[in-house]
């Protein structure tokens, strides 16, 4: 079963419920009348995205772009690729952008850039989860669950080479996983 691959869970199905109903709470004060554009990256953040919205009790649009820059690793290319853009022109719009992870930071350092640049009014970063000791680029997000540990972590559509995205946890993999498939 997919669990046996699990060194620890991190955070729990019940905690991380328990947070995403809070920060949608907040959320959906902050962005009370605005009708705001909120962009889910593919394919991380589509749990997240999915529990977030439905805790935010105000009208709202939702988009999806796809980036990536880790391929099947557990490294970051540096390079940011843009595999799907979004439907939505973003000018003079409130847009939130939905994560389930800021590690380098690379990702979203460039998608606030693109935003800025195709002249959204605001621009502001829902993460599930921080890994601060990651960061590579200096970029912070307005909102954030949980500060993980510097450790490779997966569930709750985080994956490592396309995997385990569907645990409904945030766990550690046995590092053993990641080393042979490295060998
Ligand atoms: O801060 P960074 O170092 O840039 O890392 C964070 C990004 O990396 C992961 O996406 P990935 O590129 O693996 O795509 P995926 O969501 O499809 O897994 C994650 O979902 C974030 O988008
Ligand atoms: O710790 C991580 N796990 C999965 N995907 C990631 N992308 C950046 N950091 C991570
Ligand atoms: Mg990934």
């Amino acid at each position: 079963m997919l669990d046996q691959d699990i060194k620890k869970i991190i955070y729990s199905k019940e905690d991380i419920a328990k947070k995403t109903a809070e920060l949608g709470q907040v959320l959906g004060e902050k962005y009370q009348g605005v009708n705001p554009l909120v962009v889910g990256i593919l394919k991380g953040a589509v749990p997240f995205m999915a529990d977030i919205v439905r805790s935010m009790n105000i009208p709202l649009e939702m988009d999806f772009m796809d980036v990536s820059s880790y391929g099947t690793g557990t490294v970051s290319s540096g390079e940011v690729k843009i595999l799907k853009d979004l439907d939505t022109n973003v000018e003079g719009r409130d847009i939130l952008i939905v994560e389930d992870i800021i590690d380098s930071g690379q990702t979203l350092k460039y998608l606030v850039e693109l935003f800025k640049y195709r002249k959204a009014k605001s621009v502001q970063i829902v993460t599930l989860l921080d890994k601060v000791e990651g960061r590579l680029v200096d970029i912070k997000a307005d909102y954030v669950g949980f500060n993980v540990p510097n450790e490779f972590v997966v569930g709750y559509g985080l994956d490592y080479a396309e995997a385990y995205r569907n645990l409904p946890y945030v766990g550690v993999l046995k590092p053993e996983i990641y080393e042979t498939a490295n060998e």
